[in-house]
């Protein structure tokens, strides 16, 4: 029999009807109790950490979250957090930096309709969550409407539908269908040893390019962030041309803050050197996103800032794939 530890943080699936609409606001053993027919074959202990929407969460939370899987590690085969829809992604990106050497899953389920309706995905949600946290295998993972998804490749593309998440340039882990998961993928066995580290330094700022964008709105940045991703356009770039944005980001770099170059578009990521606006941009000491998604840099930026106060070994850790955030040119070609 496998001991699985539920660890609930709120979200839509514990949420009652309030005065100002939806509120997480059931218990852990409420929820478990909408799912009887699970006792079998499993040993479930339920734990609350926190009973927010996921809107409300802060890297803080994201900590809070990390340091009860450690703790547990040892009791437990598997884990699974219920958590809101809406940051998920981020935080299970963050729990993919901080909580590494996984070798058993860290699985974050919720769902888009309150566990206690009638008609809801949470209970397939929770149960395939269960069934995949009793697998043999190591990292953290989103199981949402019958799919996988590697905790740091995840985005949240729909606001209602069951299939809220998708796996973005990365292939689903798996598909669970009544109790039967089929892999995709799976994950090379963890070569270093379990461990934590929580380290963050959450002064990032995330920036959305759009034409028009006044250069002096990088100013307000200096002194308040360590830390900027610029999601420009395409394969990357900045404009050059009337609203000039090169000088701020050489006045950002040479001040010491690192400076992330990703794209707006969701899938293939960015390729800096393809176009003069990118080739411009890249002759600064910018940092490269690759494939990631903006929901990894974040937490990759957050994380890698908390381990160094070097701009260079920022940038080594940000341009590293860790738990399968990034995809390395060599393995594009394969
Ligand atoms: N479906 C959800 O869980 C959305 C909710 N606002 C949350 O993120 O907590």
């Amino acid at each position: 029999m496998k001991n699985i530890l539920l660890l609930a943080t709120g979200g839509t699936i514990a949420s009652v009807e309030g005065n100002e609409g939806l509120v997480p606001g059931l218990s852990v053993e409420e929820l478990l109790d909408y799912l009887p027919e699970l006792s079998s074959g499993l040993h479930i202990d339920g734990k609350i950490l926190m009973n927010q929407d996921s809107t409300n969460l802060q890297p803080e939370d994201w900590v809070t979250i990390a340091e009860a899987v450690y703790k547990y590690y040892d009791d437990y085969d598997g884990f699974v957090i219920t958590h809101g829809t809406d940051t998920l992604a981020y935080t299970s990106s963050a729990l993919s930096y901080m909580l590494q050497g996984l070798d058993k899953p860290v699985v974050l389920t919720g769902s888009q309709v309150p566990i206690s309706f009638q008609k809801t995905d949470a209970r397939k949600n929770v149960s395939d969550a269960l069934r995949f946290a009793s697998e043999e295998i190591g990292g953290v993972y989103i199981v949402f409407d019958g799919r996988v998804i590697l905790g740091t490749r995840a985005v949240k593309m729909r606001t209602k539908s069951y299939d809220a998440f998708e796996s973005i340039n990365h292939p689903y882990v798996a598909y669970i269908n009544k109790n039967e998961v089929k892999y995709q993928w799976k994950p090379a066995k963890a070569e270093a040893p379990f461990s934590l580290n929580t380290n963050l330094c959450s002064d990032v700022f995330l920036m959305k390019l759009y034409p028009g964008m006044k250069p002096e709105i990088f100013d307000c940045l200096k002194g308040l962030y360590k830390g900027v991703i610029i999601e420009s356009f395409g394969n990357g770039g900045l404009p050059f041309a009337g609203r000039n944005l090169l000088p701020k980001v050489q006045e950002l770099t040479e001040m010491g803050m690192a400076v992330v170059i990703t794209t707006q578009c969701l899938e293939e990521g960015e390729d800096l050197l393809l176009y003069e606006v990118g080739h411009k941009v890249a002759q600064y000491d910018v940092i490269l996103s690759g494939d990631m998604n903006t929901e990894a840099l974040v937490a990759k930026l957050m994380w890698a800032l908390g381990q160094s106060e070097s701009l260079e070994e920022v940038k080594g850790i940000v341009e590293t794939p860790i738990a399968g955030d990034l995809t390395i040119h060599s393995e594009k070609e394969d």
